[in-house]
C-alpha cells in the first residue's frame, strides 16, 4: 500500500504512430514539493495534460487520493482536489482582479439557487476570496482590472485561483516563464508558501528554483522518468546529468 495522494503506473501517451509517454511511474506524497523537469519535448506538460484530465492516455493508471482519474473530465477531477494552474488565459483581462478570483471561489460551490442560503454564502464567498488574495499579497490590488496587471502580479492571480478550491494537490506548468530574476525569486516564495499543507507537481525550466524549492525531483527523459530523488541524489546522479543536467548544476 502506497502513501502517496497521486500515483501514475505505467503511463502511455501516444499521439497517432509517436509514442510520447512511454511507461510513466511516479508517486507524489501528501505535503511534498516535487518537480518534474527534463529536457524540450520529454512529455512534461503532456503528463501534466493527463494528470489533470485534458488528454486521455493510451494506458496506465492514474490514483488519485485511492480514486482512478485516468480518462476522467478536467472538471470532476479538479472537483475531487486536483488543481492544475490556470493559464494566463483563463484569466477575464476586464473583470478585476477580486472578480476573477471570486468566480474561481464560487465555481466548486456549483450552481445551487437556494436564496435563503444566498446572503450567508456571499458573504463567506467574500471572505474567502480576500484570504486569497491575502495570501499572494494582492489585497491592494483587489480593485485592479485583471488585464492591467504586470506579468508577476497575473501570475499570483492565477495561483490563489488554483488554490481556490482548497485542493489537496496542485500541479503548476512552468510558473516563473517569462519572468525577471527579481519577479521569480518572489514567486519560488509564493509558491512555497501557498503550497505548504498540499501536495506540489511543478515543471520549471530554472534549475536554480527547482533545486532550492523541491523536497523531490523526478527527470523525464524521452517520455520514461530515469531517476528519482532529493535534489542532492538528483544533482549527483550519473545518468541524469549525461542525460540532462550536464555540468550546469554539477557545483
Ligand atoms: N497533441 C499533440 N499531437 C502530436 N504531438 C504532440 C502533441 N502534444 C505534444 N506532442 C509532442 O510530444 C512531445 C512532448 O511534448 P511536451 O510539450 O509534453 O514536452 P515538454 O517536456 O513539456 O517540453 P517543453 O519543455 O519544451 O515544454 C513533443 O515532441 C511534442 O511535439
Amino acid at each position: 500500500m502506497s502513501d502517496a495522494i497521486l500515483t501514475l503506473r505505467g503511463l502511455r501517451k501516444s499521439f497517432g504512430e509517436t509514442e510520447i509517454i512511454r511507461g510513466v511511474d511516479l508517486e507524489l506524497l501528501p505535503h511534498e514539493r516535487h518537480a518534474l523537469i527534463g529536457p524540450n519535448g520529454a512529455g512534461k506538460s503532456t503528463v501534466f495534460h493527463l494528470v489533470s484530465g485534458m488528454l486521455q492516455p493510451s494506458a496506465g493508471e492514474i490514483v488519485f487520493d485511492g480514486r482512478h482519474i485516468e480518462g476522467r473530465p478536467p472538471q470532476e477531477i479538479n472537483r475531487l482536489g486536483l488543481s492544475r494552474s490556470f493559464q494566463i488565459t483563463n484569466i477575464f483581462p476586464r473583470l478585476t482582479v477580486f472578480e476573477n478570483l471570486r468566480l474561481a471561489v464560487m465555481r466548486p460551490h456549483g450552481l445551487h439557487r437556494k436564496p435563503w442560503t444566498l446572503v450567508s454564502r456571499d458573504a463567506s464567498v467574500r471572505e474567502h476570496t480576500e484570504r486569497l488574495l491575502e495570501q499572494v499579497r494582492l489585497q491592494g490590488r483587489a480593485d485592479a482590472v485583471a488585464g492591467e496587471l504586470s506579468y508577476s502580479e497575473q501570475r499570483s492571480l492565477e495561483i490563489a485561483m488554483t488554490l481556490a478550491a482548497d485542493p489537496k494537490v496542485i500541479l503548476l506548468d512552468e510558473p516563473m516563464a517569462g519572468m525577471s530574476n527579481e519577479e521569480t525569486a518572489y514567486t519560488a516564495g509564493l509558491i512555497r508558501e501557498v503550497s505548504r499543507g498540499r501536495a506540489l507537481l511543478i515543471v520549471e525550466h530554472d534549475m536554480q528554483v527547482v533545486f532550492a524549492l523541491s523536497d523531490r525531483i523526478s527527470v523525464l527523459v524521452y517520455g520514461q522518468v530515469i531517476a528519482t530523488g532529493t535534489p542532492a541524489e538528483i544533482r549527483a546522479n550519473p545518468a541524469v546529468r549525461e542525460a540532462y543536467l550536464g555540468e550546469e548544476v554539477a557545483a
